[in-house]
């Protein structure tokens, strides 16, 4: 294996497209085992041109689909082992509140799960809510339950803790390389703006830019991306919604898209509350301002802040953006590709994956060197989109 720095001549075991979060827990699965490995990004790094990029993400066992939950039982334990590796913290236990109509299918499915995996959690009638929660103002009929093991993700630290930890291992990490070309083969050669590289296997992890480096491959997915407004929401007594205070992580399940927030912590007294929709955009023009037609999202979290938080200012204080990547039912792309099966992808995480990537990491790598998969693929799989055209099958 070359050292840092030096020229490395031979081929790779594996090389992954994008260093984003799930393409850098890849490449750091692949150089634990001991794989020589390319990692290559477009741009320098850190940057803000993706998904991955920000203070903060959700972290739960809470989910209405039982995989997912499932997953997250060993997620959390490797977050610890990169928390320990890193030598600083990458989480802060939080809670976390799911807020619904008590007769909503999608809160009964989390009360579910919740319960068939023994997470540790309560239930909370409105009147409850507002004994415990006096920030939040539930609604008659209005119902919660919580997840006691979720908390907050420090995404940036934890973008760089899982590069370094790669880094550590052995593996090459290139940015400012931007992959124009792909020939795929038993040895996949990839073209950057700065060389030429090849591999036995390789593994796109590309965001919101899946599509743009698939189409050469005959491959599209039916991936739709979206920018999402990132508000930020000033506290009218500083510290009210924050971790000190105990304010927990919400997710309230609205119609047609659920609102999340986060309490006060990176930017203190400001609360991130988020809507899980956006408008549609190119993530090559995503400041853009979209269409006069765009989603209403802000005026949107505005009505909810002003009717349900009534300790925050009902205008956002800051608005910071980022990418989704969406499938049509939500769920992940991990597959290989149809035609070339030592071309591996990952896409789709539909503004829910930070959480996931160490797992996520672990499957793209499984999936690379040809090992049975830990967990069950089929919600991940690409022949699950029908509308795919079949000359790419
Ligand atoms: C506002 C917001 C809030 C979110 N909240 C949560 C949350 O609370 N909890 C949670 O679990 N998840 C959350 N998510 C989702 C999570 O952040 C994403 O699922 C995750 O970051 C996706 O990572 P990725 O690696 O697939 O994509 P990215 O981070 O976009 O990484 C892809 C990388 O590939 C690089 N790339 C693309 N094309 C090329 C090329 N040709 N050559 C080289 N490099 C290339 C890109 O530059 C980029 O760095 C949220 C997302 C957003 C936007
Ligand atoms: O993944 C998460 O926890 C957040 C909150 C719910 C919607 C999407 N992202």
């Amino acid at each position: 294996m070359a050292a840092a720095g030096e020229p490395h001549s031979s081929l790779y075991d594996t090389i992954v497209v994008g260093a984003g979060i799930q393409g850098s827990f890849t490449a750091y699965h692949l150089a634990k085992r001991g794989r020589d490995t390319l990692l290559l990004e477009q741009f320098p790094l850190p940057h803000s041109r993706g998904s991955s990029h920000g203070q903060s993400r959700i972290i739960r066992h809470a989910y209405a689909q039982e995989h997912y939950t499932q997953m997250m039982a060993e997620s959390y334990g490797l977050w610890e082992q990169l928390e320990a590796e890193a030598g600083a913290p990458l989480y802060r236990q939080t809670g976390l509140l799911v807020l619904a109509a008590n007769t909503n299918p999608e809160f009964q499915r989390f009360c579910q799960t919740l319960a068939q995996h023994h997470i540790p959690s309560e239930l909370f009638t409105a009147e409850s809510l507002r004994g415990r929660f006096p920030g939040i103002r539930p609604y008659c009929g209005e119902a919660g339950v919580s997840d006691r093991t979720a908390g907050v993700l420090y995404a940036d630290r934890a973008l760089r803790a899982v590069q370094d930890g790669f880094r550590r291992c052995g593996g090459a990490l290139r940015d400012s390389e931007q992959v124009t070309d792909i020939q795929p083969g038993v040895v996949v050669t990839v073209t950057t703006s700065g060389g030429v590289y090849q591999a036995k296997s390789l593994v796109i992890t590309a965001g919101p830019w899946a599509n743009k480096l698939l189409a050469p491959l005959g491959l599209q997915l039916p991936l739709q991306t979206l920018r999402i407004n990132v508000c930020y929401w000033k506290e009218k007594v500083p510290g009210a919604y924050g971790v000190s205070a105990h304010f927990p992580c919400f997710l309230a399940i609205c119609d047609p898209h659920h609102i999340y927030g986060l309490p006060s912590n990176e930017y203190p007294g400001l609360v991130k509350i988020c809507y899980h929709s956006g408008s549609p955009a190119d993530p090559e023009e995503r400041d853009r301002p979209p269409e006069a037609s765009g989603l209403p999202d802000i005026q949107v979290l505005q009505d909810f802040v002003s009717k349900y938080l009534p300790g925050l200012v009902p205008e956002p204080a800051v608005v910071e953006h980022c990418m989704y990547t969406n499938t049509p039912d939500e769920d992940f792309v991990l597959d290989r590709h149809p035609k070339f099966s030592n071309i591996v992808i990952g896409a789709g995480f539909s503004g829910h994956g930070f959480k996931l990537a160490p797992v996520v990491g672990k499957l793209l790598c499984q999936l690379s060197v040809g090992e049975e998969p830990s967990y069950t693929m089929e919600p991940f799989g690409i022949r699950r989109f029908p509308a795919l055209p079949p000359a790419a099958l």
